[in-house]
């Protein structure tokens, strides 16, 4: 159903259009690479990220769905990237959990502001092993482990299909790469 018509923006949208956006720099004498897989790439980022001053550069938003089909997302801590995925920790009793259960699939979103860049990835999702989610568990603060049985941990690994590196530019001739999965290995595209 369309919403209601309203003749005059309201005071909210004005504001909000009026707040800055891309107001980050590309990273000084940073040339976008297209290495032939994604993984090396986005670790180059990350730190990069980290060394301009990105605070918590791995915190990230996941995208799920639950089980009507409806997507859900919340900010995730990223626990680890290499070419088995990236990697993901949380309760089993979680929403996401049953929802990843259910339907074994994600998407993971990062912004970096001061470097206007950001990454999007896509895949299916698989649990890690017992002995990995009990790692991932103990290597917690005491704080963080207080209260969760080695059982309740889970470890959740995103096998990346497509990975997105979007470096923003203030002129706005913004760059996307794009890798996607084939079965002889990425195909890399450059999209405006
Ligand atoms: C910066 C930040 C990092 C977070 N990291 C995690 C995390 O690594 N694991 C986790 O279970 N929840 C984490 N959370 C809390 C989740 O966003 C979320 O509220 C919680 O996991 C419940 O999500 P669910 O109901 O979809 O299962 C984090 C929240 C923030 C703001």
């Amino acid at each position: 159903m369309p919403t209601e018509q309203r003749s005059r923006p309201s005071e909210m949208s004005a504001w909000l259009r009026v707040q800055p956006s891309l107001t980050g720099a590309v990273p000084p004498g940073e040339a976008v690479e297209r290495p032939d897989d994604p993984v090396p790439l986005f670790r180059k980022w990350i730190t990069t990220a980290a060394a301009t001053g990105v605070p918590e550069p791995h915190a990230m938003t996941l995208a799920t769905l639950d089980l009507d089909g409806i997507p859900d997302a919340r900010t995730l801590i990223l626990k680890d990237v290499d070419e088995r995925g990236w990697a993901f920790a949380s309760s089993r009793s979680s929403r996401k959990a049953a929802q990843l259960d259910a339907h074994p699939v994600a998407a993971l979103n990062f912004w970096w502001q001061p470097v206007l860049r950001a990454v999007r990835v896509r895949g299916r999702i698989q649990e890690a092993s017992v002995e990995e989610s009990a790692a991932d568990l103990a290597a917690r603060s005491a704080e963080a482990r207080a209260g969760v049985a080695p059982g309740e941990w889970v470890l959740w690994r995103l096998l990346a299909t497509r990975v997105e590196f979007w470096q923003g530019a203030p002129d706005r001739h913004h760059t996307r790469i794009v890798y996607d999965r084939t079965d002889a290995g990425w195909s890399i595209e450059e999209q405006a």
